[in-house]
């Protein structure tokens, strides 16, 4: 276990299902001090707190002081009483808070101070702290599933391999100074070197064997806060979404994101995507691990869904709408099913090197 989160056991006792807070709700804002471009950060924060005392809420401010530091305060908050936690950070201080509300009754909310704001995107909340703290009194209290890496929840995706190794890469003065352009930066130095790792993957006891760069186990759909790799995904089906990308070398990374971008996922047949509620990964050498953009271990790794594990406020919004409701996967003709199953069966080796590794069984 990581040794800066507290991680409660999941409980599923929630049975209050009241879709918005109450006019006189009890918030607490967990302020990262270091997250985003930390000058404007205070300032913004305030203005949102106006905004919810304005509108009848008693609102309260803690501080972080360590890594870590999130968890605990949010746990705290939720025995408290505290009806909402609102993280203002970036998605490492989201990821922080939900450890501590996961199985409690206390909602998340989150404002856009951080520095790629991934969550606060995916759900459509404006990227100005003012106008999201208006639009999160329009939110309806929802319950939702988180995903678990090991014994870490996780609320947007894990990634395992490349982007894993892009994270551990980055360092802090580098993000405060270029953004989140330091990732594209680091993606791009380290692609160059990056080798596919022979792997295991077994999904609700089915195994898929082969050579992968990346694979990603959403939550929810939104990756790094510029496109879907997990677009099916659905944020309270009791599922976990996963999308293998195979191969040996990144040379064909523009191929594989353009598969992804038109969702063709089953038809490349480097990519596969899959539903599953239990994900154990095994790699020949250890891989890193990330959890909602921050680094969190090695493979070999167990990932499983905690259905309904967390109360969140969702904006009434499309983007919002769209991650309730699953994407019905899309139709693909006779021929192209065929197709796709040929060329799995004569061109992906398995571990062993044998060619026609099996097509698993609750593709999407
Ligand atoms: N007081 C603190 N001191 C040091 N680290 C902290 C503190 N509070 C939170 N952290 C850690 O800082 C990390 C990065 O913060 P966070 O993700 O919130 O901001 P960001 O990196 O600017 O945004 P984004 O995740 O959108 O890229 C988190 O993993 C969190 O654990």
């Amino acid at each position: 276990m990581s040794d800066r989160t507290v991680v409660p056991p999941y409980a599923p006792s929630l049975t209050d299902e009241r879709e918005t807070l109450p006019q006189e709700a009890r918030a607490l804002i967990v302020l990262n001090p270091f997250a985003g471009q930390a000058a404007a950060l205070r300032q913004n924060v305030a203005a949102a707190r106006d905004v919810w005392l304005a509108h009848g809420w008693t609102v309260d401010v803690e501080t972080t002081r360590l890594a870590g530091d999130g968890a605990r305060l949010a746990r705290e908050a939720a025995l408290h009483g505290y009806d909402v936690v609102v993280a203002a950070g970036g998605d490492g201080t989201i990821n922080e808070v939900v450890n501590g509300l996961a199985g409690t009754r206390a909602a998340l909310a989150a404002l856009p101070v951080g520095t790629v704001n991934v969550w606060v995107r995916e759900l459509g909340l404006p990227l100005e702290p003012r106008a999201a703290a208006e639009a999160l009194l329009q939110a309806r209290r929802r319950r939702i599933d988180l995903g678990r890496a090991g014994d870490r929840y996780f609320l947007l995706m894990a990634g395992i391999g490349f982007d894993a190794a892009v994270v551990n890469e980055v360092r802090s003065e580098e993000k405060r100074r270029l953004g989140a352009l330091a990732y594209v930066v680091r993606a791009f130095d380290l692609a160059l070197r990056y080798r596919g790792r022979r792997a295991r993957i077994t999904l609700d006891g089915r195994v898929i064997r082969g050579r992968v760069l990346l694979v990603v186990i959403g939550n929810s759909q939104l990756y790094g806060g510029v496109f879907k790799i997990t677009a099916r995904a659905c944020i309270d089906d009791g599922l976990l979404d996963v999308c293998i990308i195979k191969g040996d070398s990144l040379a064909e990374a523009p191929l594989r994101l353009l598969s992804i971008l038109r969702q063709r996922y089953n038809l490349d047949p480097r990519i596969e995507y899959h539903r599953a509620r239990t994900i154990r990964i095994a790699t020949r050498g250890a891989l890193p691990v990330q959890v909602d953009g921050d680094q969190s271990g090695f493979t070999p790794m167990t990932f499983t869904v905690a259905p309904g594990a967390l109360y969140a406020l969702l904006p009434h919004t499309p983007p919002a709408d769209d991650l309730l409701r699953a994407a019905p996967p899309r139709r693909r003709r006779v021929w192209q099913r065929m197709i796709g199953w040929m060329v799995r069966r004569a061109v992906l080796p398995d571990e062993a090197g044998r060619r026609g590794a099996p097509a698993a069984s609750h593709q999407v």
